[in-house]
């Protein structure tokens, strides 16, 4: 394992997943549970852990993290990647600054760039501050997340209440002036003990400008976007095999289950269950026993054969309701709870096709499964790739963050899971 990489979703773990797949490096995809194949891990240029810790409580976020570094680093890999969220979800006490500086100490090196851009899906950082499409992060669905509400587009300033240290930034002129101007920005910024950078990038040739640049930085931290020019770093010194690697299809009966609640998510819902059987996740029905795992699983197995779909996925105003009425971690809690255990047995029961829609939601299906490695296939929508793990067989998913996909994504998704 040449390159390793820490997420801390799952979704982000797939997106990223991909970028590394789609730049030639054989990559797969780990669940943060690292027990399984802590010591005979299938081989690979690029490995993937995902981790449930961008929600989690920091100490537990930073002990996770560095399990899964100390692993990587076990397994040979020469760079380390941190990937968070795009849209940089975190609250002002972490978990995003508190993660990288205690990666920088583990790998005792002074400087990792920070970049959220992923303008694949127009996510830009121009001046240190985070667009979404021509939209400020602060003026996006974003700043209704029920656990990551992100008010403040100023990257450097949200990431500066979460660090210990000062916080450096590197603006798109620099970037674009050249990589000599570039490194001597990130000497500069740490030479003055400015440990982590933010760097402003608009397009996939200043990332990879950028990636580039941090060829020997031994942290580098970001969206997907950050690893667009790191394969090429590794091929140029040689050490890539650039062997193709095709995945079977996986066929057999599917299902879409969405605990994602952005206004993406709740688009691509309506047009899902306006054409195929739907069942909608009720908080108070989970809290009060009404609705169970086993109940909507029996439901599901009287549908027909187009895949039927299951959410919790609510409009803001609801979603405010069910916290105030439950808790916001709690609620949350319990509806991934229901999800996790809803795919086991949808997976023991025959299922082969599932398409998660949610980061948090995706964890607890995946871990609830445990599936410990996953195969990295062609992508979706850009971001989303087809994963396929083993349970029972071949088991195809397709793992979506909350913003991510077109109006279509779940039946685009049941498809390509089923592609030659
Ligand atoms: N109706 C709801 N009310 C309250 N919380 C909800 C509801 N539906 C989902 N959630 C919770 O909101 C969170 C959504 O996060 P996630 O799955 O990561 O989606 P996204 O990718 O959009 O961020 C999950 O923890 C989920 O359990
Ligand atoms: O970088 C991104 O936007 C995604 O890879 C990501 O992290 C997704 O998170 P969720 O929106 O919580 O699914």
């Amino acid at each position: 394992m040449l390159l390793g990489a820490i997420a801390d979703d799952f979704t982000g773990a797939s997106d990223l997943a991909n970028t590394l797949a789609k730049g030639g490096m054989a990559t797969l995809q780990f669940s943060g549970q690292l027990s399984g194949i802590a010591h005979d891990p299938p081989a690979c240029e690029a490995g993937v852990v995902a981790l449930k810790t961008r929600s989690a409580p920091v100490s537990e976020a930073v002990s996770q993290s560095l399990a899964a570094a100390r692993w990587l680093l076990d397994q040979g890999c020469e760079q380390i990647i941190f990937k968070y969220c795009s849209t940089f979800d975190s609250t002002q006490d972490g978990n995003i600054g508190p993660v990288a500086e205690a990666l920088l100490d583990l790998l005792q090196t002074d400087i990792a760039v920070v970049c959220p851009a992923f303008p694949a899906t127009g996510r830009r950082v121009f001046m240190g501050h985070l667009f979404v499409a021509d939209r400020l992060l602060s003026e996006t669905g974003m700043r209704h997340h029920p656990l990551t509400p992100m008010n403040d587009p100023d990257i450097r300033r949200w990431l500066g209440h979460q660090t210990r240290g000062a916080v450096g930034s590197i603006a798109l002129d620099t970037v674009r002036a050249g990589s000599a101007s570039l490194a001597a920005a990130f000497a500069a910024e740490k030479k003055a003990g400015r440990r982590l950078v933010v760097t402003d990038a608009s397009s996939d040739e200043d990332l990879i400008a950028i990636g580039r640049a941090v060829a020997d930085h031994r942290l580098v931290t970001g969206a997907s976007g950050i690893a667009l020019g790191l394969p090429r770093n590794f091929r140029a010194r040689g050490k890539l095999a650039d062997a193709a690697e095709t995945l079977p299809p996986v066929t057999g009966p599917g299902v879409v289950l969405c605990g994602s609640c952005s206004t993406n998510s709740q688009q691509q819902v309506a047009r899902y269950a306006a054409a195929n059987p739907s069942l909608a996740v009720d908080p108070g029905a989970l809290a009060s026993g009404e609705m169970t795992p086993e109940g909507v699983a029996a439901w599901i197995a009287e549908q027909g054969d187009n895949a039927p779909i299951i959410f919790s996925t609510a409009a803001p105003d609801a979603v405010a309701e069910a916290q105030r009425q439950f808790g916001r971690e709690a609620v949350a809690g319990k509806i991934e709870s229901f999800f996790a255990a809803l795919a086991i047995c949808l997976a023991d029961a025959g299922i082969r096709r599932i398409v998660v829609g949610g980061g948090e939601t995706s964890g607890s299906v995946v871990e609830a499964l445990g599936l410990a490695s996953m195969h990295v296939g062609r992508e979706i929508d850009p971001g989303v790739p087809v994963l396929i793990g083993e349970r029972n067989g071949p088991l195809g998913l397709a793992l979506k963050s909350g913003n991510f996909g077109g109006p279509d994504f779940f039946s685009k998704a049941l498809q390509e899971l089923g592609r030659p």
